[in-house]
């Protein structure tokens, strides 16, 4: 019944401990209020004047208030408890979601993890605030509440007892039925936010192709079915809220029937079986009001045992004992048979028996067809990825990953299409370096060929560019990238993915001035598809579907006429 998720939040247990003890309290009092309500009714049936009773009835009050007000203490301290757990649990999500890095996002959907991080951390608050109290009050008061009435009278105990399991019953039933429900709405939600997000980023070329409309029919598809899911779920929900409602009411009903016919024939006292009719109701109470917001909760509590299974997913724990430092001349790093896959469950190897060593600072040309791997190898380079075994060999030291805070820290890495930030110019290029003086910047953007799209944006380096602001083309952005390498020289190990992708032959032949003398003592990865790249670099590595085919320098390469020639020849084709 309790949702085994629940545990692993912090202080759970306790808060439950507490809870429950609240729920003997709340027991108690609702005890009190039907005992002196009861005791007051009786004793003026019997013909006892009203100032006589004020005493009772002014207990009844004191309960009744003191009700209230646990109940206001228990709530605010509920609100503040959900909310500080639900901020833990989204910051434990981002970080784990940051620690799996962009493939797990990729599979997952953007739309799906943005959706989680936000709407789904609110369901959670809600969830806890309305499950927790419930659960404890209908594992605590029935049971006070019964004890007593059996106290009071055997008979009207029995019947609430026999009665209790089959209202049980007609909870599981309608429950399973509302929880299969909701697991399908809640698949239909997770689906509408990727393909939302999807939709709004791919709408340009959807229009550009002519597929807007079909698209924008699939998205009302999608809605179309979120919508009936959620309309059945609510159905389900309504008519078992009816179904409990009516039990017990009518086992209510059953037990004032016995206590009346008890009293008209004379086997019970009237104070005895009034206390136990005023509880009754009470007594089911705790068990409605739970399967009541049962069904509001649904969507939290899927969305905790998601999240729940992020956080439980495997990833590579940082190597803290392999020590690196920083990368000079006598350091050596070397893979045998290397091999990984993205997916566990996919039969072919992404990368494949990789073998290669390298000692001290170089340019290594990595070169192949599109998906034969060279972002694979670079993104296993920079410790996004690890390989199926230990098969690295940084300086002697063994390891299936470079996840190493030293090794990370002297990495920089330029992709084919670089996340440029909503923010300044100037803090998009001083990222890796936020200390760096102005004159370090504008000498990086220079560099970079930026100089004069600096000078005409309307704020210069002040200028908001990224996502809904100030928008540069392929190329410049590309630059921006260039310019943040540029301006960090402290960093040791460069991996470049196709940096000049998007840059014409002109802007890229001038950059390439530039950027060669950075590469001095540096160890550089540069991954390209551009061929004249090649005779700068002091060893060149071939890939073909995921394995290294032939590997050597650029001499090397064009004297055996392998397959570095039938890859320039292919390029030639195309
Ligand atoms: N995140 C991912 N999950 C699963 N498979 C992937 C992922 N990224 C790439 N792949 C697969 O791995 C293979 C190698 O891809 P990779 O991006 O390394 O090739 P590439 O040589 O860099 O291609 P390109 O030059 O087009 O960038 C491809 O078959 C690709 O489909």
């Amino acid at each position: 019944m309790i949702d085994k998720n629940l545990f692993r939040i912090d202080k759970m247990r306790s808060v439950l401990i507490g809870l429950a003890g609240l729920g003997v309290l709340q027991a108690l009092l609702i005890i009190g209020q039907a005992y002196f309500l009861s005791s007051a009714i009786s004793e003026l049936w019997n013909g006892e004047s009203v100032s006589s009773q004020i005493k009772p009835m002014s207990i009844f009050f004191i309960c009744f208030l003191l009700r209230q007000v646990l109940n206001f203490f228990r709530d605010r301290f509920l609100d503040t408890y959900a909310y500080e757990q639900a901020k833990i649990v989204r910051q434990q999500l981002l970080d784990k979601v940051f620690r799996l890095g962009p493939n797990f996002v990729q599979k997952e959907g953007t739309g799906n993890m943005v959706t989680m991080a936000i709407e789904g951390v609110s369901q959670i608050e809600n969830y806890l605030t309305l499950i927790l109290p419930k659960i404890t009050n209908m594992m605590v008061i029935p049971w006070v509440i019964l004890l007593f009435v059996f106290t009071q009278d055997v008979r009207s105990g029995v019947i609430l007892l026999l009665v209790f399991p089959i209202i049980i019953l007609f909870m599981i039933i309608l429950g399973y039925a509302a929880r299969a429900k909701a697991d399908r709405q809640y698949e239909g939600y997770q689906l509408l936010s990727n393909h939302f997000l999807d939709s709004l980023r791919g709408l340009e070329t959807l229009n550009f192709l002519g597929l807007s409309k079909k698209y924008e029919k699939n998205v009302y598809g999608i809605s179309e079915d979120y919508r009936k899911a959620t309309m059945s779920t609510l159905k389900i929900a309504i008519l078992s809220t009816f179904a409990l409602d009516f039990f017990t009411t009518l086992s209510v009903a059953i037990v004032a029937v016995f206590l009346g016919f008890k009293l008209m024939n004379g086997e019970m006292l009237l104070f005895p079986a009034l206390t136990a009719l005023v509880l009754a109701p009470d007594f089911f109470l705790p068990l409605r009001d739970f399967s009541s917001d049962y069904h509001a909760t649904l969507d939290g509590g899927n969305t905790l045992k998601s999240i729940f299974s992020i956080l439980d997913k495997k990833e590579f724990e940082e190597v803290e004992e392999v020590s690196v430092g920083k990368w000079s001349d006598s350091d050596q790093v070397t893979l045998t048979d290397l091999s990984l896959k993205y997916d566990e469950t996919s039969e072919r190897h992404t990368l494949e028996d990789i073998n290669f060593s390298w000692q001290g600072y170089g340019k290594i040309g990595v070169v192949g067809l599109s998906g034969s791997g060279k972002s694979t190898l670079i993104k296993t380079l920079g410790g996004f990825l690890e390989a199926d075994q230990a098969s690295i060999d940084i300086n002697g030291q063994l390891t299936s990953h470079l996840r190493m805070k030293e090794w990370q820290d002297q990495l920089l890495y330029v992709p084919q299409d670089p996340y440029i930030f909503h923010a300044t110019l100037r803090e998009n290029i001083s990222f890796y370096d936020p200390e760096a003086s102005e004159r370090d910047i504008l000498l990086a953007v220079d560099r970079a060929g930026l100089l004069e799209v600096v000078q005409e944006l309307p704020e210069g380096l002040e200028t908001v560019i990224g996502d809904a602001a100030h928008m540069l083309s392929g190329g410049q952005l590309q630059r921006v990238a260039l310019a943040r390498a540029f301006l960090d020289s402290g960093r040791q190990v460069l991996l470049f993915d196709e940096p000049t992708a998007h840059l014409d032959v002109e802007t890229e032949a001038e950059l390439k001035a530039t950027m060669l003398p950075l590469f001095e003592e540096k160890l550089v990865f540069f991954a390209t598809h551009r061929l004249h790249w090649m005779k700068e670099m002091d060893y060149i590595i071939v890939m073909k579907d995921g394995q290294i085919t032939e590997q050597g320098t650029y001499e090397e390469l064009r004297q055996k006429n392998g397959a570095y020639s039938e890859f320039v020849e292919q390029l030639k084709g195309e």
